[in-house]
């Protein structure tokens, strides 16, 4: 199947909307997540997101510098965030790869520009860079992924639907649209 360009829905949220976490107990995002990365990501222009992670202690793999794979979560966080919240359809990561080029060390800030690539079918190409300290600082981290459009029940069958009727709920509360099934 040929890949085409990813166009945003027509619901998703415009450039300069801050997104809400997608769950409070997300490592990557939520707020009920202790020491987690709490992440926040607002869209721009072009299907991108923008996304901030501040290195903490607590995110340590060598002393004084972040672990590689939560740097991975991080990406992850952003790729998703892209994904759902533009394209506005369930989707799961099948496929993730990170370049880890420069040192993240505790206390910098990562922004990480995440993009949508294309769409083929299930699959959907994104991808991020992720800048040291400043929106235009080196790239520290860049990455990859392919996430796979899944129908809603992924998350009920799989995951705790009691949870997942509860974030639906919310959702529809705040008008939140999704195009489910794929
Ligand atoms: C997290 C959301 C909570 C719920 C909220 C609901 C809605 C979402 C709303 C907003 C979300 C906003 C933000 C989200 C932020 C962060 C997101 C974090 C996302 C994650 O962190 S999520 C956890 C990790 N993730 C998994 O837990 C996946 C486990 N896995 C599976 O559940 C299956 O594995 C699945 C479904 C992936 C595929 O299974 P399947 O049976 O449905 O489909 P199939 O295998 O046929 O694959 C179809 C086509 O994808 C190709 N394909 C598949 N995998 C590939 C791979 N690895 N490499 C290369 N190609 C691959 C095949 O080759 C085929 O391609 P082709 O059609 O060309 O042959």
């Amino acid at each position: 199947m040929p890949t085409e360009p990813a166009t945003p829905h027509p619901d998703a949220p415009g450039a300069g909307t801050d997104l809400p976490t997608h769950y409070d107990h997300c490592f990557a995002c939520g707020d009920q997540a202790e020491s987690g990365l709490r992440m926040r990501t607002s869209v721009d222009e072009g299907p991108t997101v923008r996304s901030r992670f501040h290195v903490s202690e607590a995110h340590q793999g060598a002393p004084g510098l972040a672990h590689g794979g939560l740097l991975a979560c991080a990406f992850d966080e952003a790729l998703g965030m892209v994904v759902g919240n533009l394209l506005r359809v369930p989707a799961v990561t099948g496929k993730l790869e990170t370049d880890f080029r420069r040192p993240v060390p505790v206390g910098s800030t990562l922004y990480i520009v995440a993009r949508l690539d294309g769409i083929a079918g299930r699959k959907i190409y994104a991808s991020a860079d992720g800048h040291l300290d400043a929106e235009d600082g080196p790239v520290a981290v860049s990455a990859r992924a392919l996430f796979v459009k899944v129908a809603f029940e992924h998350f009920s069958t799989h995951g705790d639907p009691d949870a997942i009727e509860k974030l639906t709920a919310t959702a529809i509360a705040n008008n939140r649209k999704w195009d489910i099934n794929p």
